[in-house]
């Protein structure tokens, strides 16, 4: 790959696999080193993203393709959103680190009803942007129930055992069925912190073309 000066990253993984803690640290990272950055998650905390929360947090029911499409909206008004849109921040250089994206619906979504169906109605969002590298962090799901029970109050109501091995057999799915289209970079997340940070930077370095100028940092 030519080295680019900024990237789209998304972050995935099943709940609690870590993707907020490496989206702070890579984010940290690049901006020490003089990179614009522009860190963001989904679902979104816009309108349509607010929607999809209160159907998670069960204040309000709505059926699973009724989230699908939602899902895809929210995406679109993500990327597109004249104030907020990430298409208009690569333009402007700056690197975004995306707390989940398209695969996350893959999964996600996948998990209750047809995943052909799900990758269909996200080709919109696919197409305009997809990832310069999907990073997906591999933990077990017993280790992501630990970590969500000791570090949460509440539960959502996707957060069950039997929900996180199903989701995470859905992205290797994804991952399978996409891999000819999509850029997949997997990483151990059974580990600290620090050792997942080291594996992530090294890809992005690698990507940018600065791993040697910065090697002594890492
Ligand atoms: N590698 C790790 N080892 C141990 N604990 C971790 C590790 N990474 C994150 N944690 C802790 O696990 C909890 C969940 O981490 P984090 O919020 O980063 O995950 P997440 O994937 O963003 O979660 P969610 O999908 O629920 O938003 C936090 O309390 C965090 O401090
Ligand atoms: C983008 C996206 C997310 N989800 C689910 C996955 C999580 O259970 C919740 C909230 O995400 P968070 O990282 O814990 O804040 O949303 C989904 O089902 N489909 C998607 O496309």
């Amino acid at each position: 790959m030519k080295n680019r000066k900024n990237l789209f990253i998304a972050l995935e993984g099943i709940d609690g696999s870590g993707k907020s803690t490496q989206t702070k640290l890579l984010t940290e990272k690049l901006t020490a080193l003089g990179h614009k950055v522009y860190s963001t998650f989904e679902p979104t905390d816009n309108q349509i993203g607010k929607m999809i929360r209160n159907i998670f947090s069960g204040k309000v029911k709505a059926d699973n393709r009724v989230v699908a499409g939602l899902f895809v909206a929210d995406r679109l008004d993500h990327l597109l959103n004249e104030e907020y849109g990430i298409v208009k921040k690569i333009e402007a250089g700056y690197t975004v680190i995306c707390d989940r994206y398209c695969f996350s619906s893959y999964a996600y979504q996948g998990a209750h009803m047809d995943m052909d169906w799900v990758i269909q109605a996200n080709s919109m969002s696919a197409q305009i942007l997809r990832p310069d590298v999907n990073i997906f962090i591999d933990v077990s799901p017993e280790i992501s129930m630990q970590r969500l029970h000791s570090s949460r109050d509440n539960m959502e109501i996707y957060e069950t055992i039997d929900n996180q091995k199903l989701v995470r057999a859905k992205y290797v799915e994804a991952f399978e069925k996409l891999k000819s289209l999509e850029k997949i970079f997997m990483v151990n997340g059974d580990r600290t912190p620090d050792l997942i940070a080291h594996d992530i930077w090294n890809k992005v370095a690698s990507m940018l073309g600065i791993e040697q100028l910065n090697a002594e940092n890492q």
